[in-house]
């Protein structure tokens, strides 16, 4: 994992050298911010020494060269800007492309909130701190090192004085605002957990609703108490702070220290009274400029932390890749299960070695107890997760040694969430094959018993999921299949739950799955033992194991878990 500053040096890299240039340009145009006070001070010379000469000389030099500073600070903010959207867009396409090679399985820990706290608020975090921060700090070193300079150069016993005055005051914000470390990050802290729970919370308000009664579910009240607290105890620290800061190092205390000891230094005969003039003002300018560097401190810890979890976002393992895929030969391919195992991340081995061959054409039904693996086996054979032993094979290949294009192209899914993206219906149908017509589309939904729902939607194919298309379990289903058909893969994976979610459409549902499996070798997950009476074999699986296999007469024959099961469900008939 890329970590702290050096992943900000890391990240910040595409667009370093422009942030570098702006950084410059801010610089000279902060050096020249002391142009107004020095030219007032001088012209002040001038008259009090009874001269006018030169006045209007100074008056003008000074006007150009402010015109200059507006220049420099244009072209400053514009090559900053420049960068700065660049460096926005450069890091969410990067982020953006690593989450597109990051293996499914990745997904199912419930990162979204992560992800959308990642994406947008670390990456805002990070490109204010790096192409803003930069100029600031570059503005803040080089305008009061110039009045510095300038001091010296007038009085420099005043001016020691001044610098030891301002360096003073600096301590003292500059520990003040280290004291406010530690609630600054906790109210960080909380929001993102605040952030986490309001995205637990809208996904399942329903249930929510129904059961959590009037109540506040408990994650999402303990983070809003903890950011009210942490808030409350900020903005207590943050008022002592504020009331010392006024009080000690206030522009007014320093305007007193330094006219007050200039006064003295002219009563000694060491200082022109109208070089107090300058120290005062350019004083108070020493000071206001000197304010980026303790503001920085927060922005550069805000920064490392943003860019920590940027950088773990992007070292997030991507998915292996194998280095030649093969491809499979032309003609349906068997499916090997050998010997699978596998257990979900930091949870015990679900499935102990698992061994079945699926015949091109065939219909094997996975069914056993609620818990056994039965999903797990299907989820693996779509290669949303990878065994942790053993190996499935297609044709004799490892799916793991297939691209997931080539993958798809064989293996299609119907499982028990239905996913339809926010688009049209027609996008949705024709997700597997976006180039295909008007033709193969409709006749994908025709058959799978959806064509006339889809033409009764106010715009049609058109219509949007989510805007104008509000389908039923069973019609989402139905589209689900159609876009299955239109993959029109050999092998498919099928989770039967899903398919009589909808108990009103389940006859429809029914008769695109008929078109569906047709001629295909299919993985059926069984929860009706009814349905899968006719399949050509039957896997029970117990507990991650096969416990017993064959087709329905015989397994009934067996009188074993299966033969109970059926007679749980169905009595007596065969
Ligand atoms: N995403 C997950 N993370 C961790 N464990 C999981 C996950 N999904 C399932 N499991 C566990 O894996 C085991 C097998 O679950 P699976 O869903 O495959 O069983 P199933 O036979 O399909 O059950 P059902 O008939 O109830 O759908 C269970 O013990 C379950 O708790």
């Amino acid at each position: 994992m890329i970590g702290g500053v050096s992943a900000v040096s890391e990240l910040e890299r595409p667009v370093r050298g422009r942030i570098a240039v702006a950084a410059v340009f801010q610089a000279l145009a902060a050096a020249l911010s002391v142009v107004p006070m020095v030219a007032v001070v001088e012209i002040g010379r001038r008259l009090l020494a009874g001269r006018t000469d030169g006045v209007w000389p100074i008056a003008w030099f000074a006007v150009g060269l402010l015109a200059l500073r507006i220049v420099l600070y244009l072209v400053a903010g514009l090559v900053g800007h420049l960068a700065d959207a660049d460096l926005a867009i450069a890091l969410r396409r990067r982020l953006a492309g690593h989450l597109a090679v990051l293996p499914l399985s990745w997904f199912a820990g419930g990162v979204s909130a992560k992800v959308r706290a990642t994406v947008q608020d670390d990456v805002s975090a990070l490109h204010h701190a790096i192409a803003h921060a930069k100029e600031e700090m570059a503005a803040a070193v080089t305008g009061p090192a110039v009045i510095a300079l300038y001091l010296f150069a007038t009085d420099w016993r005043l001016a020691l004085l001044t610098v030891a005055v301002v360096a003073a005051a600096q301590g003292v914000r500059m520990r003040l605002a280290r004291r406010a470390a530690e609630p600054v990050r906790r109210i960080s802290a909380a929001s993102v957990e605040l952030s986490a729970a309001s995205v637990e919370l809208v996904q399942g308000i329903a249930v929510v609703k129904a059961f959590g009664g009037a109540g506040v579910p408990r994650r999402f009240g303990a983070a809003a108490d903890e950011l009210v607290r942490a808030g409350d105890e900020a903005q207590r620290g943050f008022l002592v702070q504020r009331s010392i800061t006024r009080a000690t190092v206030a522009p007014a205390t320093i305007l007193l220290l330094v006219t007050g000891c200039g006064v003295g230094f002219t009563a000694a005969g060491w200082t022109r009274p109208i070089d107090v003039v300058a120290f005062a003002l350019l004083g108070l300018g020493l000071f206001e400029q000197l304010t980026p560097i303790y503001s920085a401190r927060d922005q550069r810890r805000t920064a490392a932390a943003a860019a920590e979890r940027v950088g773990a976002l992007l070292a997030e393992p991507a998915e292996a890749v194998a280095e030649e895929p093969e491809s499979l030969p032309s003609g349906p391919p068997d499916v090997q299960l050998a010997g699978v195992r596998f257990g979900y991340p930091g949870g015990p081995e679900v499935l102990h070695g698992v061994d079945a061959v699926l015949e091109p054409g065939t219909v094997t039904a996975l069914v056993g107890p609620s818990g056994a693996g039965k999903s797990t086996l299907g989820l693996l054979l779509a290669r949303f997760h990878d065994v942790t032993g053993g190996a499935i094979r297609l044709g004799g290949h490892d799916i793991r040694r297939l691209s997931r294009a080539e993958l798809y192209r064989h293996v299609g899914f119907i499982f028990q969430d239905v996913t339809l993206l926010r688009t049209s219906i027609r996008d949705n149908i024709a997700l597997p094959d976006p180039e295909a017509g008007d033709e193969a589309v409709f006749a994908a939904a025709k058959a799978a018993a959806i064509h006339d729902r889809i033409l009764a939607l106010p715009r049609g194919y058109d219509s949007v999921v989510g805007e104008d298309a509000v389908l039923s379990g069973g019609e989402a289903q139905r589209v689900s299949i159609a876009r299955t058909l239109l993959a029109d893969t050999p092998i498919l994976v099928l989770d039967e739950a899903t398919a009589f979610a909808d108990p009103e459409s389940e006859a429809a549902v029914q008769d695109g799955l008929a078109a569906l499996t047709g001629g295909r070798t299919v993985l059926v997950i069984a929860h009706r033992l009814r349905t899968i009476a006719e399949a050509d074999q039957i896997l029970v699986l117990d507990d991650g194991r096969v416990a017993e296999r064959g087709r329905h007469e015989q397994l009934l024959a067996h009188e074993g878990r299966y033969a109970r099961m059926w007679r749980a469900q169905h009595g007596g008939v065969r």
